[in-house]
């Protein structure tokens, strides 16, 4: 059994694939408090669902994207199973993780979409650094930055993990926390080879709406 928050169908807000129709499936839980998680109401309750359950409501949407997110998925060993066989029901498949789980067992075939949580997140002791070791071309790392700390941080880690030649870079900020501008300025002037990135959904629809 998976324990469930949500599947739903959305524009992908996030990533390189963002602007993509997803389906989302939010799993339950998370041993981490991130200071800023937007997603709070996924750390309890849930529905106890089969994969078979999961994959028939994937496909009723007719969509060939699908991301496992959360919560922390990974801190459901189900999660690895249901990964496995989203890849083998021939969907494009994504996990949206934090970097304190080992990625130890993630098919292959899956796109990972790992942070590397910043001081201001709070979590950064919580890190499994090997994580950076297991990263594979078509993997994207993500650093949520709260302020101009949380930048200078990030970028010392980017360029001691050498992670620019190694997958996709994404600099994200916290919504409502750093002026977007100044993360764009800040990235522009030190010619840092990252993506810039905003949660797209949230300025489609109202920020704290579930299920979009
Ligand atoms: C809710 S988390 C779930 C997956 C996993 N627990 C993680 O942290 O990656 C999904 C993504 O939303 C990002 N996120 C959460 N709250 C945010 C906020 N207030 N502003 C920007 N990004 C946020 C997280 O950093 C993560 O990349
Ligand atoms: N539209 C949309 N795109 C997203 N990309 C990653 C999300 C997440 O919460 O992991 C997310 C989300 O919650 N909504
Ligand atoms: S790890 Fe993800 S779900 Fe957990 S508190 Fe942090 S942002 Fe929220
Ligand atoms: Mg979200």
């Amino acid at each position: 059994m998976v324990k469930v928050t949500e599947i739903f169908h959305s524009i992908q807000g996030e990533s390189t694939y963002a602007g993509r129709p997803c389906v989302f499936v939010r799993l339950t839980g998370c041993p981490l408090r991130c200071t800023w998680c937007d997603t709070a109401y996924a750390f309890y309750g849930g529905r106890d669902l089969t994969i078979d359950d999961i994959v028939n409501q994937v496909r009723a949407f007719s969509c060939d994207l699908v991301e496992v997110t959360g919560g922390e998925p990974l801190s459901q060993p189900a999660s690895l199973p249901l990964l496995t066989r989203l890849c083998d029901e021939g969907f494009e498949v994504l996990v949206e993780t934090s970097g304190a789980i080992e990625t130890i067992g993630v098919d292959r075939r899956v796109h990972v979409i790992l942070d590397v949580k910043c001081p201001g997140s709070g979590m950064t002791d919580r890190m499994c650094w090997s994580n950076l070791d297991r990263l594979a071309p078509q993997d994207e790392v993500k650093f949520v930055i709260k302020d101009r700390v949380d930048y200078e941080w990030a970028r010392e880690v980017l360029h001691r993990h050498e992670l620019p030649g190694r997958c996709t870079v994404l600099m994200s900020p916290v919504f409502g926390e750093v002026e977007v501008r100044y993360l764009a300025e800040w990235i522009l002037a030190d010619k840092l080879p990252v993506r810039f990135q905003l949660q797209m959904h949230k300025f489609i629809w109202a920020p704290d709406m579930r299920g979009v």
